[in-house]
């Protein structure tokens, strides 16, 4: 199909919803989600629930939820004009990113990827990510560029960051793997610049997150199914 008609085919309905984010399901999506009920959870309890859950997602199912995924996802980039877009690499069962970085190189929209900073505790750094880039795995065991100054992109430089999470809720409310790196990178985000796109699997939505002070919403969240959205 091409991606025109696919555009065509799935621009998402949207439907009104609670303060002013606007939640859309794409077409051909099922409409009715057994949300998590979250209330009352700590959130190591919601973590520890929705981790397992992720994880329990079949190869072949992940595969196809991160083709649909990734299409939307692309869309979005594309309706930005983005030139670069920080991802992450799949772990953990994470909403799988391998085709959507394929889908970027090939239309020439630079990538980059985070990298745990060697000595600024809690920390990201974005290194430019392409097909000669030479990778090492980071204490958490996921691939990460080498790093190369050179190949830093500071984040008010890039137009896009696709952010993982753990669990998020309708209100656009985020919680990642505990280590508050993604909230002091998007504490660094002015007026969406960069947009932050939360990745997600539909069953990371849970009703209500616990939300402390230093937790910053995200303005658009993709699923397979779904567009949360606080900026139209
Ligand atoms: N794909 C991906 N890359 C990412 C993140 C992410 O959430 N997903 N991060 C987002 O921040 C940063 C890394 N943060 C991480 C924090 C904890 C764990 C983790 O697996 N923790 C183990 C305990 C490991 C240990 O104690 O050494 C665990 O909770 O089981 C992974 C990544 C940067 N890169
Ligand atoms: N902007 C910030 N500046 C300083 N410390 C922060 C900031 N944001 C979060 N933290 C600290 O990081 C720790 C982890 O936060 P939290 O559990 O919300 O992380 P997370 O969202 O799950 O992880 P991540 O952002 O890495 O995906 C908290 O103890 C918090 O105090």
């Amino acid at each position: 199909m091409t991606l025109t008609r696919f555009m065509t085919e799935h621009m998402p309905h949207a439907v009104p919803a609670k303060g002013n984010i606007s939640i859309s399901t794409f077409a051909n999506s099922a409409s009715q989600i057994q949300l998590f009920d979250s209330n009352n959870m700590s959130r190591q309890a919601i973590r520890r629930h929705i981790r397992q859950e992720r994880n329990s997602i079949t190869q072949d199912e992940q595969q196809q939820l991160a083709l649909i995924a990734s299409r939307h996802l692309l869309a979005e980039i594309q309706r930005l004009n983005a030139k670069r877009v920080a991802l992450y690499l799949t772990h953990d069962g994470e909403l799988a990113t391998n085709k959507i970085i394929d889908a970027l190189w090939q239309q020439g929209v630079e990538t980059y990827l985070p990298v745990v900073h060697p000595f600024s505790p809690g920390n990201l750094l974005f290194l430019k990510y392409d097909k000669q880039t030479e990778m090492v795995e980071n204490q958490y065991g996921i691939g990460e560029p080498k790093l190369d100054a050179s190949k830093v992109m500071p984040v008010n430089h890039l137009d896009v960051i696709v952010t993982p999470l753990v669990a998020f809720d309708a209100s656009g409310n985020r919680m990642g793997m505990g280590g508050g790196y993604y909230d002091r990178t998007l504490a660094q985000v002015v007026e969406n610049q960069p947009l932050a796109v939360g990745f997600a699997h539909d069953c990371q939505q849970v009703s209500k997150l616990p939300v402390e002070y230093w937790d910053i919403p995200l303005p658009l969240i993709i699923t397979p199914t779904r567009r949360f959205s606080s900026i139209g």
